[in-house]
């Protein structure tokens, strides 16, 4: 899809969901069809899980590491899910910034707040699957949590999606894959066309200089 519009500001775009709803895979599909956005790799302290890789799907640390980021002030945002630290560089908004970009953080529902409470202009689109059964079935099949971890993350769905719904812009239902890919999609052109992320300066209308 060609890029409908020049972007000023860069956008931060935060997809949210309980764990096994299906926002990697949306962030991984709108990352290779949209040629400006990049991945946010969050820092954690969880051990790599499946196929993942180092500096691809996170940075694996230890939590003495972690902490000293913290102090560096290294991270945008925070958090503790799951039993583990998760956080978001903040060279990531400041390339987005700088380039006009867009940058997808992959965040649970604490950190969306918290990029939003310093970046207002944050979009956030909160992910639900279409029932707890399929929820429990795709984190079964995804094959790479044991019965303690899903256990442990089927007790916080509930309240994750009681605070995203309320608290979170769009909400995007992953039912059928396609069909929530192209709602996704539609935020981000839409939210790239909003006033104010058009940088009229840049055509040649004679207007925004
Ligand atoms: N619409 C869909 N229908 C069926 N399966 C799906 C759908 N969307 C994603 N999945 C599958 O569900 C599993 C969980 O997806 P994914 O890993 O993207 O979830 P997640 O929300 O990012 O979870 P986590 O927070 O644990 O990383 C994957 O195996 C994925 O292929
Ligand atoms: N607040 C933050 N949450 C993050 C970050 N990176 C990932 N996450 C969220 O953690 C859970 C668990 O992720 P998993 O990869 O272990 O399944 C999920 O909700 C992620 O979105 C972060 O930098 N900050």
């Amino acid at each position: 899809m060609s890029e409908p519009t020049i972007r000023q500001p860069g956008l931060l775009l935060v997809l949210s969901a309980p764990s096994g709803a299906g926002k990697t895979t949306l962030a991984r599909r709108l990352l290779k069809e949209t040629p400006q956005a990049h991945f946010s790799i969050s820092v954690t302290t969880r051990r790599p899980r499946g196929k993942e890789q180092e500096g691809v799907d996170y940075h694996f640390v230890d939590v003495a590491t972690f902490q000293s980021k913290i102090e560096r002030g290294e991270f945008v945002e925070w958090a503790e899910v799951h039993g583990h630290f998760y956080g978001s560089p903040q060279s990531t908004v400041d390339v987005a910034r700088a380039q006009r970009g867009v940058a997808i953080f992959d965040i649970d529902v604490q950190g969306g707040q918290a990029i939003k409470r310093k970046h207002p202009d944050a979009v956030l689109i909160f992910v639900l699957p279409p029932s707890m059964e399929e929820l429990e079935r795709r984190l079964r099949d995804r094959q790479t949590d044991s019965d303690e971890t899903i256990r442990r993350r089927m007790l916080t769905a509930r309240s994750e999606i009681e605070h995203g719904v309320s608290a979170y812009d769009y909400v995007v239902v992953n039912d059928d894959f396609e069909r929530a890919y192209s709602e996704l999609r539609a935020v981000v052109v839409a939210e790239g066309c909003r006033r104010g992320r058009v940088d009229l300066s840049r055509l040649k209308l004679g207007v925004g200089t």
